[in-house]
């Protein structure tokens, strides 16, 4: 088998065709051979922050040669992660269809989706607000129905960016979805049970019991996500990060009696 400075040789009419390796080997070369590779690096620095009379890009080759490495490294780091994400959620997708090897455990599966519903939790609430009838709990309500709306409004603006498909193996079978919700990055349900469980265990007075099933209910939802099919690991992973940080989110804009005199008024 050549070894990659042999393999360069025989290449080297052509750098950039090495069979792939032409980042890794790029570190091993001399100034020689740097030069002869420079048409494909300059890319990379013809960015204004690079951009340098020709003396001093001379100097400069091995520090781009580092700049050319590292985002070479993340690419392939990235992808990596990538790769592991999708075989993960492919594993984990155990309910993603009736003949799966957990298909039977589809529609309980269901159930837990609803419960994490935005419709539900966005009704429910006003119902509560509706019929709440001291200022204390019509401004714990209030913040809760704030929270969801932000949730929703959050989720949709960075699925609308990140543009992430759904896994392949979903069935787009789901209650109540905007357009946006084709998108799988973040999980709308991981957010929302994330901020809803911190904000229940944060402003309601529950027995320990309870609380522990706030807190199981939040996992089962996020993990039924990916059970179901309907999103990758990583889509849960950020989107539960994000609904804490949706959380915090909501404690520093409170909305309070001082906010809005008239909504509190019995
Ligand atoms: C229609 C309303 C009020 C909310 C949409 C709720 C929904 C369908 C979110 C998508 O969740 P995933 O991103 O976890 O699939």
């Amino acid at each position: 088998m050549p070894s990659p400075r042999i393999s360069r040789a025989a290449t080297s009419g052509n750098p950039n065709n090495a069979n792939g390796r032409f980042e890794f080997m790029s570190l091993l070369t001399n100034k020689t051979s740097l030069s002869e590779q420079a048409p494909a690096r300059l890319r990379t620095s013809d960015s204004p922050v690079h951009r340098k009379d020709s003396s001093s890009s001379q100097q400069q080759l091995p520090e781009e040669d580092c700049m050319k490495l590292n985002p070479s490294f993340l690419g392939i780091a990235l992808r990596s992660l990538l790769a592991v994400d999708l075989w993960l959620s492919k594993t984990m997708g155990v309910c993603a269809r009736e003949g799966s090897s957990w298909g039977s455990a589809r529609p309980m599966m269901k159930l837990v989706e609803i419960s994490g519903h935005g419709i539900p939790w966005i009704a429910g609430t006003m119902y509560c607000l509706y019929k709440s009838d001291s200022s204390a709990g019509r401004e714990v309500i209030l913040n809760l129905l704030f929270a969801l709306l932000l949730d929703i409004l959050l989720v949709a603006v960075v699925k609308g960016i990140v543009k992430r498909r759904r896994p392949i193996h979903n069935r787009m079978d789901m209650f109540a979805t905007f357009s946006v919700d084709k998108y799988s990055f973040p999980s709308g349900h991981a957010t929302r049970a994330a901020m809803v469980s911190r904000f229940m265990l944060n402003h309601l007075v529950l027995a320990v019991p309870v609380r522990i099933l706030v807190m199981l209910w939040a996992i089962v939802v996020s993990l039924s996500r990916v059970m179901l099919g309907r999103h990758n690991v990583t889509d849960v992973l950020f989107g539960f990060f994000m609904g804490h940080m949706q959380y915090s989110l909501v404690e520093y804009l409170w909305l309070s009696p001082n906010t809005l005199p008239a909504l509190f008024k019995i």
